[in-house]
């Protein structure tokens, strides 16, 4: 006889057949459920104290943009050991340089327009799966560097100004953004910057005020506050989605050998799609 057996979620598909408009798989609650980020659609903020773990999340967000057939990817390291193994899979890898933050960040705004301006043409409010346009995703790990420390006091406020107009118009463009700092402070999230991110993962901080700046004010008070995971939980974080209450996650972990296993995959997989006539040209090319 048979045994009954647990209903299972769907699978999402991995390698050529992933799409970036698939949601992205997370980690698992508290109760043990999947939980998945619709990353084409949302912008992802991820922060928290040095060493709770976001790197685990940021490469996760990678890997799945890396492997989206639909997908190409940006990436902004000033480390460069995060971000740095998805480099050869990405369009554009941008390392502790202003100059360089500041010029790729103005072709991807050029991009945006010119896409706005297709969408207004054909009477569309957003991009679809269906269109079969290239999702351009972007990712900054460790923003704070890029808005604070590099370049001079004006080209750090362009790029505050760059970054944020790619937060604001990038999702209907099929441009999603994905953040990570250790500095969830005001001056680096001021609130009107934070309410942009549909989905805003908090892990461990060192003040109740600091998990507010993520999720979103009162939070803490509710219950809800990052300082409670303990240090001996890397990988442990509040995550919140537009509209909804934060639920405790803990992120799935990819070790240095599985991303590099999977960043080697997606480099191959893209090393021949980028030249490929069909599928569309390098999008921040010159
Ligand atoms: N999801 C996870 N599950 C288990 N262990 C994890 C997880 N994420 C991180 N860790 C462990 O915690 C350590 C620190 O994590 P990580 O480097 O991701 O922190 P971080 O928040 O990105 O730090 P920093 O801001 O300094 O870059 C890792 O070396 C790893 O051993």
């Amino acid at each position: 006889m048979a045994l009954p057996t647990t209903p299972q979620p769907a699978p999402v598909p991995v390698g050529p057949n992933l799409s970036m408009f698939d949601p992205a798989f997370a980690g698992i609650d508290e109760y043990g459920t999947p939980v998945y980020i619709p990353l084409a659609y949302r912008r992802l903020l991820i922060a928290g104290e040095p060493d709770a773990g976001k790197s685990s999340l940021v490469n996760l967000a990678a890997a799945h943009a890396s492997l989206a057939a639909d997908a190409r990817t940006v990436l902004f390291d000033g480390k460069l050991v995060e971000l740095g193994p998805w480099e050869d899979s990405a369009d554009e890898f941008v390392g502790a340089d202003m100059d360089h933050a500041l010029v790729t960040l103005r072709r991807l705004q050029t991009v945006m327009n010119n896409r706005y301006a297709w969408l207004l043409a054909h009477g569309r409010r957003k991009f679809t799966r269906a269109d079969r346009v290239k999702a351009i995703c972007s990712i900054f790990d460790e923003i704070a560097l890029y808005a604070t420390v590099l370049g001079t006091r004006e080209q750090q406020t362009e790029f505050i100004t760059l970054f944020r107009d790619l937060v604001a118009r990038g999702r209907a463009a099929a441009m999603p953004v994905i953040a990570a700092t250790q500095r969830p402070s005001i001056d680096i999230i001021p609130k009107s910057l934070r309410d942009l991110f549909g989905y805003r993962a908090a892990f461990r901080c060192t003040s109740s005020g600091s998990s507010d700046i993520i999720l979103g004010d009162g939070w803490s008070h509710a219950g809800f506050c990052a300082t409670t995971i303990r240090p001996t939980l890397p990988g442990v974080c509040y995550l919140i989605a537009e509209g909804g209450v934060p639920r405790l996650i803990k992120v799935a972990y990819l070790t240095d050998a599985d991303i590099a296993t999977l960043a080697e995959f997606a480099a191959w997989a893209r090393a021949g799609d980028r030249t490929h006539p069909h599928t569309g040209p390098t999008v921040v090319a010159a």
